[in-house]
């Protein structure tokens, strides 16, 4: 409708000025005519000779003058002489000079791009022209149609034309060909395109509303995506299908059909537990039962304590200069005779102290032990209290990423396990089941595993409620610490996570001092109150920079969250300047001196060290890190001294992180925490994230909100109920019939 209004202009490209590979941006000259117009947009790949349709509008640019800023391009072929000479002799087709171009002419006429693409050979009639060099010139010319032919498809269905790209890397010329055949795999992990389009691209090319292509996509999408985003490791047979049913509106029998090919196939797996009928992808499925049955096993395995236990734990204790708590001792003890062991506890239990009781131990038995944690930060800060080196369990695995199947690889695995005799994992609550199955994997068959949490932590982001089922399987032997610390019981912190963990609530009048609550009714003035928390009242009478305190709320939307949030704050400690670098994305417009987030794992992304000349690959979900600088299109973030440089498109990655959801803040530590709870979905306003929230503060913890909204957190003890066998598996036994 809009199109009617915008500008037509036809012409022959003379010369393209600019392009940018990676996103298609281009800026050329037009021959309309006798006129030459200078047209700006995304156009990948264009080249000189061919000839265009732009719809745009017209803009003056301050220094090149009148432009048209195309919206909608139509691209043809060069045709006649003059347009072929053009487009070959500008060297769009590499092999193809300005020489060569003339004697293409000659002999081919009109034929010449016709010759190149599907008769190659004929090009070696032309003196020069070896058969290898013929072969190439046609290969080089065909990949180009390919590429072009994927971008105007891209463009006619309105879909991201980086996929370009990511599509020619995974199925090479025939990339339009598989896209056409099956839409749908667009949905796959390296795509990321949503459902709806790729079902909506399915339908318009003629993918019938009931095709079993279609029945297959919607139930195998409606797996995968509750696997990611529901925390689900299966969905029970009935739930599935009728899920499904919904989304792709078609009869439930129907479906029930197409599950049956599924299962047949191997694309999917049903199992009847806990209970249910249950049906798995496959990837996962192997994944759960490996850990029961490997777990399983462990759990059973009894081994020879070293000689002089007692005498050897009293020496750790000397050294430590504490004496263990008869839970503590247990712990450590069965550290020494158990081939794995859960230890768990609330904050200040003494988890930590307990977690070196054993390392030292290990230690003093000559076991080789590597320490690990599911973040970067929750693995830097077990390595500060342990005074050793602590990774995280990604990189332990030396875990990479296959562009081609979009998956994660594993470089430490059986055929190349760990050459480790125990390795100790803290805050295991965040570890999701395939990255457990990995390190299991991973581990010599006599290698010790002891896994540490806290299981009132919010369960993991990806798939399964591993620790929680674990602990509750009754399987794995487990220590579970119960008495607080007094000097942790002296924290006021502490003593309200514990509260509120028994759902009752903390004393909000008491102001103590470490665990604060400032009354606020609307949201306007829990913006003002928290940004004057951080810009001023924290900073000036606690000697809290603005940089160790960290802004989190259940949600990201409404009055409250972290979207609002972000946006004041940023105008509050990072305000517009002449010499900050800014860059717009979508509604957020990115500054220099921004604190930011990155909130997807990438292990392809490149970091070097600030000042130095190491350098390696990927950032994680939750790595927090500060602008350092934007110029022109590209964003330098510095990650505790990993400097990384995003382009535009990567941006997707990044978040302002000014503040951030409790979800996100999962696995982190801050010195100070400050959280708007005034509103969220009910599903959000629960005990375990404000339980989270608060375990997250080491000196300073301050809600900002309604008292009845934190009573009602309090009160709200409902968990997202997770679909996972493995506290059956376990439970059941299932893993000894394997034997
Ligand atoms: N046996 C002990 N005797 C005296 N103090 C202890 C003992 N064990 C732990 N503590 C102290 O209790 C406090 C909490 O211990 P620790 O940090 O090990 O607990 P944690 O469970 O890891 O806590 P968090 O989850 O909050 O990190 C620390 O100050 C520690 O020194």
């Amino acid at each position: 409708m809009e199109q009617r209004e915008l500008e037509l202009v036809e012409g022959t490209v003379s010369v393209v000025i600019y392009q940018n590979e990676d996103n298609g941006y281009t800026i050329l000259k037009l021959d309309v005519r006798d006129e030459e117009v200078t047209v700006v947009g995304t156009m990948p790949g264009v080249a000189p000779g061919e000839y265009l349709s732009v719809r745009g509008r017209w803009t003056r640019h301050p220094t090149y003058g009148v432009q048209l800023k195309a919206q909608v391009v139509e691209r043809r072929l060069p045709q006649g002489l003059k347009e072929i000479f053009h487009y070959l002799s500008s060297g769009a087709v590499k092999g193809i000079g300005k020489a060569t171009a003339r004697l293409v002419i000659e002999e081919f006429g009109e034929e010449a791009l016709t010759v190149i693409e599907d008769d190659p050979d004929q090009l070696t009639k032309i003196r020069g022209i070896s058969p290898k060099r013929a072969r190439q010139i046609g290969e080089a010319f065909r990949q180009q149609m390919g590429t072009r032919r994927l971008v105007e498809f891209l463009t006619e269905h309105q879909l991201p034309l980086e996929l370009a790209a990511l599509l020619h890397r995974a199925y090479g010329d025939v990339a339009l060909e598989v896209v056409r055949a099956n839409p749908y795999l667009l949905v796959n992990e390296e795509f990321r395109v949503e459902f709806s389009q790729a079902d909506g691209l399915a339908l318009a090319l003629g993918v019938g509303h009931e095709d079993p292509l279609r029945l297959e996509a919607g139930l195998l999408f409606e797996m995968a995506h509750n696997n990611l985003n529901n925390g689900h490791t299966f969905l029970p047979r009935r739930k599935l299908v009728e899920a499904t049913g919904v989304l792709l509106e078609v009869p439930c029998q129907m479906l029930e059909d197409c599950l049956t090919t599924l299962l047949d196939r191997g694309e999917a797996e049903l199992e009847r537990i806990a209970g249910q009928e249950a049906v798995y992808l496959p990837a996962l499925h192997d994944a759960e039962a490996f850990i029961a049955q490997r777990l399983g096993e462990m759990s059973a395995s009894r081994l020879l304590p070293p000689d002089g236990l007692d005498r050897l734990i009293d020496r750790i204790q000397r050294e430590q200069r504490i004496t263990y708590a008869p839970q503590q001792r247990q712990a450590v003890e069965l550290a020494a005779e158990r081939q794995v062991m859960l230890l768990t506890g609330g904050p200040g239990t003494g988890k930590t102290t307990c977690l070196r009781g054993v390392l030292d131990l290990f230690d003093r038995m000559g076991l080789e032990t590597a320490l690990a944690a599911p973040t970067g930060r929750a693995a830097k800060r077990l390595g500060e209290l342990c005074g050793t080196e602590a990774s995280t369990i990604h990189r332990l695995l030396e875990t990479g990423f296959d562009p081609h199947s979009g998956r994660l690889v594993f470089a430490k695995n059986s055929y190349a396990p760990l050459q480790a005799d125990a390795v100790i994992v803290d805050e295991t609550s965040m570890v999701d089941v395939p990255l457990m199955a990995a390190l299991l994997d991973a581990l010599e068959g006599d290698c010790r595993l002891v896994l540490v949490g806290d299981p009132d932590q919010l369960p993991s982001v990806g798939p399964g409620n591993l620790f929680a089922d674990l602990i509750r399987s009754k399987v794995v032997p487990t220590v579970r610490l119960t008495e607080i610390f007094r000097q942790a019981a002296q924290s006021a912190i502490v003593r309200s996570a514990h509260l509120v963990n028994r759902g009752e609530l903390p004393d909000l009048r008491a102001n103590d001092s470490d665990f604060f609550f400032l009354s606020r009714r609307d949201p306007q003035s829990v913006l003002d109150t928290v940004v004057d928390l951080c810009r001023r009242r924290l900073p000036e009478r606690m000697g809290i920079p603005a940089d160790q305190i960290q802004v989190l709320s259940p949600t990201r939307r409404r009055g409250t969250g972290t979207r609002a949030l972000n946006q004041v704050l940023q105008q509050a400690l990072n305000p517009p300047r002449e010499d900050k670098g800014e860059r717009r994305f979508g509604d957020w417009v990115f500054r220099a001196g921004d604190k930011v987030m990155q909130v997807r794992n990438n292990y392809d992304i490149l970091w070097r060290e600030e000042g130095g000349t190491s350098s390696g690959m990927g950032m994680f979900n939750g790595d927090i890190g500060v602008i350092r600088s934007i110029q022109g299109e590209i964003i330098t973030v510095d990650f505790d001294g990993k400097v990384v440089e995003y382009t535009p498109d990567m941006l997707g990655e990044l978040e302002p992180a000014f503040a951030v959801t409790v979800h996100k803040a999962q696995g982190s530590e801050y010195r100070a925490v400050i959280l708007a709870a005034l509103e969220g979905a009910p599903m959000l306003m629960t005990r375990g994230v404000l339980y989270t929230a608060i375990t997250r503060a080491r000196e300073l913890f301050i809600i900002v909100g309604d008292q009845g909204t934190v009573a009602q957190m309090v009160a709200n003890d409902r968990q997202t109920r997770r679909y996972s066998g493995l506290r059956a598996r376990l439970a059941e036994g299932s893993w000894t019939r394997n034997e």
